[in-house]
C-alpha cells in the first residue's frame, strides 16, 4: 500500500479532513502535514512540505489542498523533482498519473465539493505511470 501525505492551508482545512478520513477508512497509510485548523496561514509552506516529502521519498505521493489548488500546486513544484497536477476532474487527474507521473495532485476545495474530490483522487491513486514514451518527457522536465 502507498503511503500519502496530505496537507492544506485554511481553504483547504476541512476538504483535506474529510480526505484523510475517506483514505484512512479505504486502508491507505496517510500522514496528515497540517493546518491543523481553519485559521489564517500561508500556503507555501505547505506546499513546500508535501513537495520535500514526496521527492526524498518519505512518502510515495501527496496531495496537496489549497482554495483554488494552484497556490499550493505552484509551490510544490517549486521542489525539484515534484510534480504537482492541479486537477478539477478525474479525467485530467488520470492524465497526469498515465503520461505525467504526477506524484503531487492538487486540488482546490473552493472549485470541487466532496464527492467529486473523492472521485479525482480514487482515479488519481488508481492510476499508474505508462512510461514508454512518456518516461523521456518526464525526464525532459527533470532536466
Ligand atoms: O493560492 C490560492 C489561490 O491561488 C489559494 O486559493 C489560497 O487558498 C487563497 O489564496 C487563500 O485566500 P484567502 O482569501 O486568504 O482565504
Amino acid at each position: 500500500m502507498k503511503k500519502i501525505v496530505i496537507g492544506s492551508d485554511h481553504a483547504g482545512y476541512y476538504l483535506k479532513q474529510f480526505l484523510y478520513n475517506y483514505l484512512q477508512t479505504k486502508g491507505y497509510e496517510i500522514i496528515n502535514l497540517g493546518t491543523n485548523s481553519p485559521e489564517s496561514v500561508d500556503y507555501p509552506i505547505y506546499g513546500k512540505k508535501i513537495g520535500e516529502w514526496v521527492t526524498t521519498g518519505k512518502a510515495d505521493l501527496g496531495i496537496a489542498i489549497c482554495g483554488s489548488g494552484i497556490g499550493i500546486g505552484i509551490s510544490a513544484n517549486k521542489i525539484p523533482g515534484c510534480r504537482a497536477a492541479i486537477c478539477s476532474d478525474p479525467y485530467s487527474a488520470k492524465m497526469s498519473r498515465l503520461h505525467n507521473n504526477a506524484n503531487v495532485l492538487a486540488i482546490g476545495a473552493r472549485v470541487v465539493g466532496e464527492d467529486l474530490a473523492k472521485m479525482i483522487v480514487d482515479t488519481w491513486l488508481n492510476s499508474e505511470f505508462l512510461g514508454g514514451r512518456h518516461e523521456q518527457r518526464v525526464q525532459m522536465i527533470e532536466n
